[in-house]
């Protein structure tokens, strides 16, 4: 029986999968759903650990599915943060006193964001895996106290924080946040107990000392903590485990309006401005720009008519300003999977491929049944595209087209093709190959009438694969004939629009290892004593 894998929402299935899989270790798993007409809840599960080699600074982080939708949203918001607006000194203590004054803020309640924002903004670029012994230096205002808070949360995202805390005070805030840290045993260092040389002991150095309150030239003993700073942006940055400086707010020493006056103050790789970039932000020409503190009301935006980002999904951090550099000989994943091994695998690979798919879902893939199809037409050049699979079973490989299509002209001039599954998260790779048919019109027919609506006006419109003058004619098109079937009768299916199976001749399942060592287990099908037998071989990667 085909198994049919449909968009749908939500069923009781993912409320339960939510509850069992935290609790589940860092293993494979093969879950079996009950039906594919389940989405899986996104961003609870990783089945594999997986790093990835910074293209910033070649270190390597881990990574997890989450992060490619993450990285959409994050896309959108860059996109609307190149307009982002600039507070004066001025305004960002006026903002300050109206969020704590009338807009019924505290203190406690601001820094807690705020120092939660630039932990997040950290984990974003710098993962503990590579940077995990933190320095923060906090000075003795709010700016300090967010520097508290951050370490705080840093220690908790599994961060070594360590704090430099010269100028203490009595307020019951900041001796309750000193009482926090201490109580998860993170050390406090006095000013003439660090290193001369701050480079060999950190890889994270937080930049708490003074926010947009600072004026004037800084007072001992900061005035030799940011020296401390400057001279670690004069060291060669690219050396491999070089620290990296994250300044909260202000880059500590700079003039909060116009920057870095005389040229010789602290270099940050990251600058988390908060609540809105102050006017010296402007003269941040350091590779990450992060804007933190999720909580201005609409009150605050419109009196000073801001022009902020919006943050993705529910992140208390969003990246702004000119997008990060990036060495793209340096990007490379190191793959690190469990064990993949012929004894473990199925004898059929459809139960194989199954038991993968099933695994994808778990792990909270995006389209997972998105493969790239390649074909080839009588000319012998190969084309491929994504599709989405519909089905699979014993009988093979199921997607729905065009077939006048370019891949339905190639497929009629030659049926043979090839799918490619990429399960990014879970570091695996499906080929299939195989013969392809069409599906019978019956088949079709039913795919065709369970698709949202617009989607079936789509397929009508669209001489898939045509030269269109401009999309103005998709509109026009799809307007008539939204109004012709806005009584919902049914909306027939065009002739030319249908399904394709491609029976399966030839598997294989890759799974990415570390050292580029990874494991190919090929299944390729033979006749014997007029039964269709699976061959299992296992090639080098
Ligand atoms: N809504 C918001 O906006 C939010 C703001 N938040 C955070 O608050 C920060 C602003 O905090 P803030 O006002 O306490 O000032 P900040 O800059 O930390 O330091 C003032 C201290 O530094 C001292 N000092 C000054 N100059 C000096 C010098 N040259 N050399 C030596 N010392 C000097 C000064 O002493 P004074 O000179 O006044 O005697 C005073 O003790 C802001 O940037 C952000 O990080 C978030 O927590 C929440 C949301
Ligand atoms: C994620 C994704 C899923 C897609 N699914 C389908 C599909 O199921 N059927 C389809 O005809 N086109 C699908 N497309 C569009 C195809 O990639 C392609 O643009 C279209 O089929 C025309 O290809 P052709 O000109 O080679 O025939 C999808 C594209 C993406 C990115
Ligand atoms: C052109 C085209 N046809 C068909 C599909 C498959 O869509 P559905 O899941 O609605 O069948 C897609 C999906 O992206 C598509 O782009
Ligand atoms: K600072």
């Amino acid at each position: 029986m085909l198994r049919s894998i449909t968009r749908r929402t939500q069923t009781m299935t993912c409320l339960l999968f939510t509850r069992i899989l935290p609790s589940l270790p860092n293993t494979p798993i093969s879950i079996s759903p009950p039906c594919y007409s389940v989405l899986p809840p996104l961003g609870f599960y990783n089945s594999n650990s997986r790093s990835r080699i910074c293209a910033f600074c070649s270190r390597s982080s881990e990574v997890t599915p989450q992060m490619g939708e993450k990285m959409v949203a994050s896309l959108e918001s860059m996109q609307a943060s190149e307009s982002v607006s600039y507070l004066t000194q001025k305004q960002a203590a006026d903002v300050d006193e109206e969020l704590m004054g009338p807009l019924g803020f505290s203190v406690d309640q601001l820094m807690e964001l705020a120092g939660l924002s630039v932990a997040t903004s950290i984990f974003e670029v710098y993962k503990p895996s590579e940077y995990s012994r933190v320095l923060a230096i906090c000075g003795p205002g709010n700016n300090g106290g967010d520097g508290l808070v951050a370490a705080r949360h840093l220690y908790h995202f599994g961060y070594k924080p360590f704090i430099c805390y010269p100028k203490r005070t009595s307020k019951t805030l900041y001796t309750g946040l000193v009482t926090q840290l201490e109580s998860l045993s993170v050390p406090f260092i006095a000013v003439e107990d660090l290193p001369s040389d701050l480079s060999n002991d950190f890889d994270i150095l937080v930049d708490a000392m003074f926010g947009f309150s600072f004026h004037g030239a800084p007072r001992p003993p900061f005035d030799g903590l940011i020296q401390k700073l400057v001279n670690l942006s004069k060291q060669d940055q690219s050396r491999k485990g070089a620290p990296v400086t994250v300044s909260i707010d202000i880059p500590s020493g700079w003039h909060v309006e116009e920057g870095d006056v005389g040229g010789n103050g602290i270099k940050p790789d990251m600058l988390v401005s908060l609540t809105a970039p102050k006017l010296c932000a402007k003269k941040f020409s350091g590779p990450h720009h992060f804007l933190g503190g999720r909580f201005v009301p609409p009150f605050i935006k419109d009196k000073y008519k801001l022009c902020l980002p919006p943050y993705p999904g529910s992140s208390m951090c969003v990246r702004i300003g000119k997008p990060p550099q990036v060495n793209i000989s340096a990007l490379r994943e190191n793959y690190i999977s469990p064990e993949f091994l012929e004894e473990q695998v199925d004898a059929d690979p459809i139960d194989q491929f199954l038991k993968w798919f099933n695994d994808a879902i778990a792990a909270g893939l995006k389209e997972p049944n998105a493969m790239a199809l390649s074909t080839v037409g009588k000319d012998g050049k190969p084309s491929s595209r994504i599709v989405l699979l519909k089905g699979v079973d014993k009988d093979g490989f199921v997607w729905f087209t065009n077939y006048e299509s370019r891949k339905g002209h190639e497929l009629s001039e030659n049926p043979h093709a090839a799918l490619l599954f990429y399960w990014d998260g879970v570091n695996r790779q499906v080929r299939v190959e195989g013969s392809v048919q069409k599906v019978s019109e019956e088949e079709s027919e039913q795919y065709f009438h369970s698709r949202p609506r617009g989607s079936q006006l789509g397929a009508i419109v669209s001489k898939q694969s045509t030269v269109i003058p401009g999309r103005h004619v998709l509109h026009q098109e799809y307007k008539n004939l939204e109004e012709k079937f806005s009584d919902g009768s049914l909306i027939p299916k065009p002739e030319h629009w249908g399904g394709y199976r491609l029976k399966p001749e030839l598997f294989e399942f890759w799974q990415g290892q570390q050292s580029r060592l990874h494991d190919r287990l090929r299944y390729s099908s033979e006749v014997v004593d007029e039964r269709l037998v699976w061959k299992i071989d296992r090639l080098a990667p």
